[in-house]
């Protein structure tokens, strides 16, 4: 899917989160959204899920407003604190009715690879609740990703797991958008790093170009974010 934000601003109050962002990203690949605390990461994503409207500015996806194409974007957001009452066979059947293109064989395979006991949500720790809950978003076959903080407070092993799943996932026709502020772990599987800091893109490269300039994302992510 092709995304595009021109000049995007988006406020709460008096914070401006996102301020006169523009971005534009052809269909594939996977893409790190980077940056600290409070960039704008989270709303940037939102934006594009179309889960947030923008104060100023377009977002569009293969030409059209995110709301026109909901049904092909699958967005998991920061923290799973939704749907506490889920346990496997709940979810097939929630994600199942909410989203036509939902595969429970995926979703099964996916809770195998990621090592997630099968119990209901109130009885997994918070590391495998997220697991479980980036399962059922990989588990839909869409176009487009959005997958807020999925290396977000878990251990080194389990997100060695989880960068592995993602990689098994990965497809050509599909884009893939992960924030993370993990920079140095998830190196190696972006095709593309766009860092923010306060709400603004301040570099926009693709591996190749990092690699040319002799720099890992991590130093990039320093130096850009210094
Ligand atoms: N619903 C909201 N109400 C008020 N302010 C908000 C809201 N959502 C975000 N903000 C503010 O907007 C700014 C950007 O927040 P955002 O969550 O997009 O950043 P982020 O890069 O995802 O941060 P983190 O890595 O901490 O999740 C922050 O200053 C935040 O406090």
């Amino acid at each position: 899917m092709h995304l595009e934000l021109e000049r995007v601003t988006r406020r709460f109050g008096g914070t401006v989160a996102v301020d006169g962002l523009s971005l534009e990203l052809p269909t594939g690949g996977v893409v790190g959204l980077l940056g600290t605390n409070g960039a704008g990461k989270s709303t940037t994503l939102k934006l594009m899920a179309g889960l947030l409207y923008p104060d100023a500015g377009e977002v569009r996806l293969d030409g059209a407003p995110p709301r026109r194409v909901r049904g092909a974007i699958a967005f998991l957001p920061e923290r799973g604190q939704m749907y506490e009452w889920l346990d496997v066979r709940g979810a097939v059947g929630l994600f199942g009715s909410l989203y036509p293109d939902f595969r429970p064989e995926r979703f099964y395979e996916l809770l195998d690879q990621l090592e997630v006991p099968r119990r209901s949500l109130t009885r997994l720790s918070k590391g495998q609740r997220a697991r479980f809950l980036l399962a059922a978003t990989l588990a839909r076959k869409v176009r487009l990703y959005l997958l807020d903080e999925p290396l977000g407070g878990v251990d080194l092993i389990t997100r060695d797991r989880i960068l592995a799943a993602l990689v098994s996932e990965w497809r050509e026709d599909a884009t893939y958008v992960l924030s993370t502020h993990e920079v140095a772990e998830a190196e190696g599987i972006f095709d593309r790093a766009v860092f923010m800091k306060e709400g603004r893109v301040v570099l926009n490269a693709s591996a190749e170009e990092l690699r040319e300039r002799g720099q890992s994302v991590a130093q990039a992510f320093r130096e850009v974010l210094a």
